[in-house]
């Protein structure tokens, strides 16, 4: 495969990140963002104040408002949040390049996966999945990081972990999409559990339960998805979900935090231009599980303090008070 220029569909802190990465090497990158002053902040001063403050950019970074002009990238990294990337990628003609997904969600609605939402938008466009622990202000600065490359097509994806690797950000190939995708849309849902334990101040304990009993949960959901354990105990899965879950760098984990601290999930979520894609994913996940008949009390306890019907005490009440079982089922 040959391939001259990385497309970045999606200017807020993952996609700018990402651009970076990519044209840390003098690599041309074109990332196409929604907002205009997003676009002339990168072309005009090489920065994103909006999405990623303080990170000088790669003048081999190149903006523009029109999703067409990403036509002539040959390989395109797709990182608009999990419920707009129908839209967005639906609303481009971008020809037939591989796209590398990277938002962390499950579509509301339809319940997919973003893989499964690509190949109704492009059908027969060749796909990978890219997730793993990377909070975007440290790859953009630089910091090392490794990551899931998943891919059904074990010789396209060699081929887009080597055009992406760098010398800090250090892609592992794998076959297993749906186990990559599942990792990086459960941790998020987590995060925000082990936020609300950080808010209402309930201990490194608590923390720790929640993370291991959250990764029980994420591996029951994902093998009747048919994920691979390895996968989900791998980098996008139990590696994001060590990471989210444990600092006020993420989204969703601040998002908990101020459940936590009794704030209501319609005052936080108000107004906020960055995404927490776990509020979005919990509830469409949860329904998720119950079509695959896969338990997920974590889940539901936060799609309850989401929604405001329970208050923290009562939800942390009803974990503790579940009938006593086996760890390993
Ligand atoms: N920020 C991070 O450290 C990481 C984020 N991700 C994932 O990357 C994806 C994108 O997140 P960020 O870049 O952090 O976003 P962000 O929170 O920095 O910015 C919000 C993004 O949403 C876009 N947006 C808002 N409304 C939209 C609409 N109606 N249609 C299309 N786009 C819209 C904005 O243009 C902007 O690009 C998410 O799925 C996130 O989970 C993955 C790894 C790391
Ligand atoms: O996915 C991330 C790190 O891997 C970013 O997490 P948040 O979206 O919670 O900030």
């Amino acid at each position: 495969m040959t391939m001259e220029k990385i497309g970045v569909i999606g200017g807020g802190a993952w996609g700018t990140a990402l651009a970076q990465t990519a044209a840390s090497e003098g690599e041309p990158v074109l990332i196409w963002a929604r907002e205009g002053e997003v676009v002339r902040a990168i072309n005009d001063h090489c920065e994103n104040p909006l999405f990623l403050p303080n990170v000088p950019l790669s003048r081999k970074i190149r903006a523009t408002s029109q999703l067409d002009d990403l036509a002539d990238c040959d390989a395109i990294l797709v990182v608009a949040p999990a419920q707009h990337m129908r839209e967005t990628l639906g609303s481009a003609s971008i020809g037939f390049a591989p796209l590398i997904l990277c938002a962390k969600g499950i579509e509301a609605g339809s319940k997919k996966l973003m893989s499964e939402v690509a190949a109704e938008v492009y059908p027969g466009a060749p796909i990978a999945v890219l997730s793993g622990p990377t909070f975007a202000h440290e790859v953009a600065k630089g910091l090392p990081a490794a990551v899931t490359l998943a891919c059904e097509d074990a010789e396209l994806g060699a081929s887009i972990a080597q055009r992406l690797a760098r010398p800090n950000f250090r892609p592992y190939l794998s076959s297993d999409v749906v186990g990559a995708e599942i990792g990086g849309a459960v941790k998020n849902v987590l995060a925000i559990a082990c936020g609300v334990v950080e808010g209402r101040g309930l201990g490194q304990n608590a923390r720790a339960a929640l993370i291991s009993r959250g990764f029980a949960e994420m591996t029951r959901f994902g093998l009747a998805r048919g994920a691979q354990a390895e996968t989900l105990a791998g980098l996008s899965g139990l590696g994001d979900l060590v990471l989210t879950c444990s600092s006020v760098n993420s989204r969703n984990f601040s998002l908990g935090k101020g459940l936590g601290e009794g704030k209501s999930a319609e005052d936080l979520l108000a107004d906020r231009a960055t995404v927490a894609e776990g509020a979005f994913t919990a509830p469409v996940l949860r329904e998720a599980a119950v079509d695959a008949g896969v338990e997920m009390p974590i889940t539901e306890a936060v799609c309850a303090l989401i929604d405001g019907h329970v208050s923290v005490d009562f939800a942390v009440e009803a974990l503790m008070a579940r009938p006593l079982k086996s760890e390993v089922r």
